[in-house]
């Protein structure tokens, strides 16, 4: 198996009107490349917090100690399936490659997809935008890709749709739309942080599963932050439980699921089970 990035003793801390507030405690957790990875946890247990600093959006009232390690070398293991092990390795042995460019190694979804949408800009022009910026296409080539990927987040008439404004979408089609942009430049890395929060509970699982599908073809790596275990076992290989800026497990999906050793995860087991009686297993992913 083979680390996409590596978090190293991250902790994290955000200033606010003179006082401290701590966000990540010393977080050690490593990105498998190709993996389905889930970060869960109740509100303001640092989970976005998580997500800006591995992309590199903190704002600049944070303060960081610890590290994340990269290994985007062009050579690395895109597609590729890793093994998935219990044990986060605390050896890497490839050397750490450059630092990663959101957008063309990243890519980054919302919650809410007007935080990356423009509205007053066509949304065809958006996404080609980010092809032209990352890959170096002419317009023509960057709206053929457009309309592409349009196509492959199933937007229906993508011709049309191409001159169409933000507001002019649902929010199950502009979140399809602000998935689109994210992976235009084709990243290693896509990170969906509460991207299906906003959504009724159909649209939620459409999203899903083209998000699954997408992650899939591309064979990117999946970062998918939810507050939800339900929905993250339903996606995620692997689920780290976040709780007061501490990780307190990380296993893969099944033994979570199925045998966690933390009383706070069974908490949060328990309290899904109380809503919906489906067992979590068979949403697992796994095959039966
Ligand atoms: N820009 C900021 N300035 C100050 N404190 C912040 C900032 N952003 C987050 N925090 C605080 O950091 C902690 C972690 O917040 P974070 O948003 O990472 O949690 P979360 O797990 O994503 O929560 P949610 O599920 O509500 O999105 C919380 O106590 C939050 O209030
Ligand atoms: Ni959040």
């Amino acid at each position: 198996m083979s680390a996409l990035a590596s978090i190293r003793d991250l902790t994290l801390t955000y200033r606010r009107d003179g006082t401290a507030v701590a966000a990540l405690k010393n977080i050690n957790l490593d990105i498998v490349a190709g993996e389905r990875l889930a970060i869960i946890g109740e509100s303001g247990s640092g989970k976005s917090t998580l997500a800006l600093a591995i992309a590199g959006l903190l704002p600049a009232s944070a303060r960081v100690e610890g590290h994340v390690d990269w290994f985007i070398n062009p050579s690395s293991t895109l597609g590729a399936k890793a093994p998935l092990v219990e044990r986060n390795p605390q050896k890497s042995f490839a050397k750490p490659s450059r630092p990663p460019l959101l957008g063309h190694d990243i890519g980054f979804v919302f919650q809410d997809p007007s935080a990356s949408l423009d509205p007053v800009m066509a949304i065809g022009k958006q996404i080609a935008e980010v092809a032209r910026t990352h890959l170096g296409l002419s317009w023509p080539q960057a709206y053929a890709k457009a309309k592409a990927l349009l196509q492959r987040v199933r937007l229906p008439d993508p011709d049309s749709a191409l001159h169409a404004f933000p507001h002019q979408l649902s929010g199950g089609q502009k979140q399809r739309v602000a998935i689109a942009a994210a992976i235009a430049a084709g990243p290693k890395l896509l990170i969906a942080d509460e991207a299906t929060s906003a959504l009724d509970t159909i649209v939620q699982a459409e999203i899903v599963a083209l998000i699954r599908q997408l992650v899939a073809e591309d064979g990117m790596t999946l970062l998918f932050i939810s507050h939800d275990i339900a929905l993250a076992a339903e996606l995620a290989e692997r689920i780290a439980v976040f709780r007061h800026g501490q990780l307190v497990e990380l296993g893969t999906t099944a033994r979570i699921v199925g045998a966690p050793t933390q009383p706070y995860t069974r908490t949060l087991l328990d309290a899904h089970i109380g809503l919906d009686a489906a067992p979590l297993l068979d949403q697992a992913g796994l095959p039966a």
